[in-house]
């Protein structure tokens, strides 16, 4: 006997999300059954893995496949399975809530784009899933059983407000996915869903190379003109990595790569290599075009699957390849693995270890040719996944020096593109022999940064490296094509030495003619700074302040204390600008008057105005108000 059907609300995201696919704004509606086939072989595969791991589950594992019924008269089609099913608990969790992480993101993007065909690639990228149902039916039925389990769940809604569960007695052990469809409209894409021949080309185009059979009653009219009807296998079943590239239509790839990245857009490039010898694998590998909204959230999960000998043993696959290319998507099947292989096993597998490698070598040198023969596409890719792939330049010292090869930087060079180290290194003037950078939290923040005005004047192109990422790299990154890479935000900076009459007599003086108000300033700034010097990176500003060579820098300090990390506070060296008339003046007031409370107060506003300027953070800012109040008084 079934239990009373509860009635539950969607959440108030997940209303939005459904009210969207309900008025259809995504033009491709065909796509509602790749979803559901594709939901349909996951838990094909889950159920055999469950099955073999489980010798006392008990299960039918004796005829995986997945039928889908179509009935005219009613206006329904069914896709079921005989997978792993849902318990009641299940189909709350997953089905009944759909707003995942991002989800809000995606709704205000979405409110802010106006342009259709943007609207859609962001649609797209989030996959809507089993609620893609919606675009193609008024009401969606499910009714499902968990391998293992006595009793079933069926789920029920129109896809407005509420949806309801009951627990039923019997049902077939998998889940069977009903929609009610809504008339068939040629104007609105919406295809009569009813029919064999539809359903069974829009399978071939997106699911053909599922490895479970996809069947369905067909009409067959044989030679002496009888029509029978009859049950066949849709699909070809043929995993697409074991065929050879060439036979291989580009589109077929893109729909392998919905199918297993959830992904709606197609991929921005398709990696499909082979490897015999003693340790055979073939690996199917994908950049997706969009970086998914949790690239930087914790629980983000690595893309690729592992397969032995064409059985699906597990999803995120993290031994395949290393964190920062958990983006890249895809299927790598080994011939010479156990098929219950643990995680743990895999960790330690010197074999998994060298392949491993190999991908990791064939990812980057994929993005190294994608530059020289399709600069747009690469640049594409950096702006989606640059960030995560500079955490390799902490994370995986053995290809440093490749992803170096693959990175690009905004630099002062061009306001609007990036550049990469090469065509920076192409560029370096005859004598300089690092390469300048600049770390900070925004490109109009490092840009007017006091550090760089010297550079700029000069003509010497600086880095501005601008994501959290750049702070630990570049600490430690020692060199591209032999040269440094050198923050102008720290040391000594000697631009001098770059000027071809060279002011060193110049300077010499002017460090003797300061050396008193400068001695004076450092004892009063002691609680806040190392030393006060003469600066030659300065043009305009009066003051900056920089770190020592080895020093952290602020940033870096910052976000060690972020991740709660005891940092002991790192005084920096404060440099003034010779020529600013401020500066100047306090030299000419000392040398007058010697010390004053107008002259410390006035050293105090100096060091605060150099924090602001980098876009720091002053250690005081009241009192640095009100300094600054009292002094704009005395001029009016
Ligand atoms: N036929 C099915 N059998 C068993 N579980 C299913 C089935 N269909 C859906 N599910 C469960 O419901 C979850 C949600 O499905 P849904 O299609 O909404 O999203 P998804 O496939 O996880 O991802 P995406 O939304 O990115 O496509 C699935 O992850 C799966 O656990």
């Amino acid at each position: 006997m079934s239990t009373q059907a509860e009635t539950f609300e969607f959440q108030a995201e997940s209303r939005k999300l459904l009210q969207l696919m309900v008025h259809a704004i995504y033009s491709n509606k065909d796509t509602f059954l790749r979803e559901l086939v594709s939901n349909a072989s996951d838990a094909l595969d889950k159920v055999r893995l469950e099955s073999f791991r489980d010798k006392d589950l008990e299960v039918d594992t004796s005829d995986p496949h997945v039928l889908i019924e179509a009935d005219r008269e009613h206006r329904t089609l069914t896709v079921r399975d005989n997978g792993i099913g849902m318990s009641r608990d299940e189909v709350q969790e997953l089905i009944g809530t759909i707003a995942k992480s991002g989800t809000a993101e995606l709704l205000q993007q979405l409110k802010d784009t106006k342009d259709g065909a943007a609207a859609q690639e962001l649609i797209g990228q989030f996959g809507l899933g089993f609620y893609s149902s919606f675009m193609v039916a008024d009401r969606v039925t499910l009714l499902t059983r968990r391998a293992g389990e006595d009793t079933g769940t069926r789920w029920d809604s129109t896809g407005e407000g509420t949806y309801t569960i009951e627990t039923v007695d019997e049902a077939p052990q998998g889940t069977a996915v009903t929609l009610h469809l809504k008339a068939e409209d040629q104007e609105d894409s919406l295809l009569d869903y009813t029919d064999s021949t539809t359903i069974t080309n829009i399978v071939k185009r997106y699911s053909d190379f599922i490895s479970w059979p996809v069947r369905m009653e067909v009409e067959r009219t044989d030679s002496e003109g009888e029509t029978t009807r009859q049950i066949e296998t849709i699909n070809s079943m043929k995993a697409l990595w074991a065929r050879p590239k060439e036979e291989v239509a580009e589109e077929e790839y893109h729909e392998f790569y919905k199918h297993i990245s959830h992904d709606w857009n197609d991929p921005l490039e398709t990696i499909h290599m082979r490897a015999e010898g003693t340790f055979e694998y073939q690996a199917l590998l994908f950049i997706p075009s969009m970086a998914p909204f949790d690239l930087f959230t914790r629980d983000h999960k690595r893309g690729v699957q592992l397969y032995v000998k064409r059985v699906f043993i597990m999803d995120d696959c993290e031994a395949l390849l290393p964190e920062y290319l958990r983006f890249v998507k895809g299927v790598v099947d080994a011939q010479d693995l156990s098929l219950n292989v643990s995680r743990e096993i895999l960790q330690q597998d010197r074999q998994i270890q060298m392949m491993r490698k190999r991908l990791v070598k064939k990812v980057l040198s994929t993005v190294k040719d994608m530059m020289t023969e399709d600069p747009d596409r690469y640049g594409k890719f950096w702006d989606q996944f640059g960030q995560a792939v500079k955490e390799g330049l902490v994370n995986d010292l053995d290809n440093r020096d490749q992803i170096l090869e693959i990175a690009s930087f905004e630099s002062t060079h061009d306001p609007e593109s990036k550049t990469t180290l090469r065509q920076y290194v192409e560029r370096m003037k005859d004598d300089q022999d690092s390469i300048y950078y600049i770390t900070g939290s925004s490109r109009s923040k490092v840009e007017n940064s006091p550090h760089i005005e010297a550079f700029r004047d000069k003509g010497l192109e600086v880095l501005l490296l601008t994501d959290p990422v750049d702070e630990m790299w570049v600490e430690s990154a020692p060199e591209f094509d032999g040269k440094q890479f050198q923050s102008i935000a720290k040391g000594q900076v000697d631009l001098n030495d770059q000027d071809e009459d060279g002011s060193g007599t110049e300077r010499a003086q002017q460090e003797q003619e300061f050396s008193e108000v400068l001695s004076w300033m450092s004892t009063k700034l002691a609680d806040d700074v190392k030393e006060v010097r003469l600066s030659s990176r300065l043009s305009t500003s009066p003051a900056c302040v920089v770190g020592d060579t080895n020093d952290m820098g602020p940033t870096l300090e910052k976000m060690y204390r972020a991740m709660g990390h005891e940092v002991p506070r790192v005084k920096r060296i404060l440099e003034v600008n010779p020529n600013h008339p401020l500066v100047s003046g306090m030299r000419d007031a000392y040398g007058k008057n010697g010390e004053s409370q107008e002259l410390e107060e006035t050293a105090e506003l100096v060091h605060g105005m150099a924090l602001l300027a980098e876009g720091g953070e002053l250690r005081e800012p009241s009192q640095f108000t009100s300094l600054l109040a009292n002094r704009l008084a005395q001029t009016l």
